[in-house]
């Protein structure tokens, strides 16, 4: 039973998947102390937070279960990424879930910005009907600087075209021409600095974007310019921020975020041209469901061993490469746990081969699920796509990956040979009709079988009277035979017999199996 901690008021409705899992205790505890979350911690396989939480490289020290660390939501700052890749710890994320909800925060946060409704509102709640302290001023025509121009930079731009803003952004990952195509230009940082009235920001917070805004920053502004930061604290030097208001350099600002959270006194909260909200950018009943829903799932299947798509810490693969190999990610760690079974002792070499048309792909995600698959049979500590790579290189296991792109027979084939010091094996499989992993050849030898359930391998001479006492043996343990396959390259000459059986066959019996005159070898796989 895997037990999975959710805190940080993570959509209870959203984690129905985890709620109905047979196999999942969930437990969710909306508010925990660092000193609750330091005790409870070592007792669970999964943990799912918000930005509140702070799982750091002390609570990731004492959670020896822990597989996954689910964010319900996007920036992961509060989550010690490092620690957690050190120990083998998927972290993953739920981009896009409240990207809209992010997105639209931002534009009540402008607008209430440019139009003193915050202040205005208070006042005449106090019962003063003031309307001279509250001209505002349009956005229409106004110069929009969009800092970080990803999922809510975009969707911020669209929303302010609507409203006939001009949009700028810098953003020096993005391709140009995919935000000109919005209809914004893209500039550099002191371009922008320079020519926007207001400035929002939608990067995640890094050591490379700490303090953005600062000082400096602040100097090359235009006079009069609006700040928005619902982003992340410490992208604005809030002192420096604080200090452009106080002078007139900045006319206002909105902020939804903070270096420290939560913080309820600050120099900032003093002047009445700041807007705040308590990091509501999320907080929809929309986003909130989208990002529990989202994170549900994938804890689910990284607690099952299988592929997390939004994992933050395993190497990235376009979404278009994703649709392609991804089929392949079952195959290709079946077949690791398939070859590592073949062979004893400690494997030092592991050449996985791609051909066909799987082969114009990057496939290093694939070799990566081959050593999962491989590692898995030996190892009792979890192996994921996040550690496989350098569980592999501090066990001494070399691991090659070769592709080309002429196959004769199969569309696609991965073929995974295993060296270890008593002997080496190579297998080949495929998928069939797009979607079934099978074994189609053991050391060259020809066989077809689903890589799935218990399956004997019995490398034999091929002559009479061998393949009915294996039978003989395996039924008197009352073991069903499923299906049965004979490849041979000669008659009469070395061949393989691969039987798959319903049930593991007993150590006693493969023994037995073993003494039968002509066969060289019996190994149980268990898939
Ligand atoms: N206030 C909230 O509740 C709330 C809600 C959601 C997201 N966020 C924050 O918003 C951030 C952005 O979210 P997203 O979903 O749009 O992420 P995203 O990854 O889609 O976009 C981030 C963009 O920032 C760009 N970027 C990174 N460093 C930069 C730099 N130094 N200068 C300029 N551009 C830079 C990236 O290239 C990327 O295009 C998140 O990291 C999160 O911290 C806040
Ligand atoms: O990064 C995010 O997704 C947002 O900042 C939301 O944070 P929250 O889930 O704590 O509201």
């Amino acid at each position: 039973m895997y037990k999975v901690l959710a805190t940080d008021g993570v959509a209870p409705e959203g984690l129905a998947v985890l709620q109905n899992a047979p196999d999942v205790e969930l437990d969710i505890r909306p508010k925990l102390s660092p000193e609750e979350l330091l005790a409870v911690i070592p007792d669970y396989d999964a943990l799912i937070v918000r930005s509140a939480t702070k799982v750091t490289a002390a609570v990731l020290e004492r959670a020896a279960k822990l597989k996954i660390i689910g964010r319900a939501g996007v920036g992961v700052d509060n989550i010690d990424v490092r620690a957690a890749t050190a120990r083998g710890i998927i972290v993953a994320n739920a981009p896009g879930g409240n990207t809209i909800a992010a997105a639209e925060h931002t534009m009540g946060m402008m607008l209430a910005l440019a139009r003193n409704i915050p202040e205005a509102n208070a006042r005449l709640k106090a019962g003063v009907w003031d309307k001279k302290s509250f001209v505002g001023v349009e956005l229409r025509h106004k110069v929009l600087g969009v800092i970080g121009i990803g999922r809510i930079g975009s969707e911020v731009a669209k929303r302010a075209l609507a409203m006939e803003m001009e949009v700028i952004a810098y953003d020096p990952y993005i391709p140009a021409e995919r935000v000109e195509e919005l209809g914004v230009r893209m500039v550099s940082l002191d371009a922008l600095l320079r020519q926007a009235d207001f400035i929002t920001i939608h990067t995640p917070l890094s050591k490379e974007n700490y303090h953005l805004l600062n000082k400096e920053a602040f100097e090359k502004m235009k006079p009069g310019v609006r700040i928005i930061n619902c982003a992340r604290g410490g992208i604005v030097d809030e002192a420096a921020l604080y200090a452009a208001l106080k002078e007139g350099k900045v006319a206002g600002a909105a902020l939804d975020v903070f270096e420290q959270e939560p913080v309820t006194d600050s120099p900032l909260f003093s002047l009445p041209n700041v807007v705040v909200t308590p990091h509501l950018g999320a907080s929809t009943v929309e986003a909130q469901l989208g990002v529990a829903k989202v994170i549900a799932e994938e804890i689910l299947v990284a607690l099952r061993g299988g592929f997390v798509r939004n994992a933050v810490n395993v190497p990235f693969v376009r979404p278009e490469v994703l649709a392609e190999i991804g089929p392949f990610i079952g195959l290709a760690e079946k077949l690791g746990r398939f070859a590592a079974q073949l062979v004893s002792g400690r494997i030092g070499l592991v050449e996985v081969s791609f051909s066909g048309e799987i082969a114009q792909y990057d496939v290093s995600l694939l070799t990566t699920a081959v050593l999962k698959g491989v590692l898995s049979i030996a190892l009792q500590e979890a192996v994921n796509f996040v550690n496989a790579n350098e569980v592999a290189k501090k066990r001494g296991i070399r691991v090659t990956e070769t592709r080309r792109g002429e196959e004769e027979d199969y569309v696609s084939l991965i073929t995974v040979r295993v060296v270890a010091p008593e002997g080496e094996r190579t297998v080949a499989g495929t998928l069939q009709r797009g979607k079934e992993p099978r074994v189609v050849a053991i050391d060259g030898y020809r066989v077809d079988t689903p890589l799935e359930g218990h399956m004997l391998f019995i490398p034999h001479m091929d002559r009479p009277r061998i393949i009915g006492r294996v039978g003989n043996l395996i039924g008197a343990q009352d073991i069903n035979i499923a299906a049965m396959q004979v490849g041979r390259k000669v008659i009469g000459g070395p061949a393989v017999m691969l039987l798959a059986v319903d049930s593991p066959v007993p150590e006693e019996t493969l023994t037995e199996i073993a003494k039968v005159d002509g066969i060289m070898g019996v190994k149980m796989v268990s898939l």
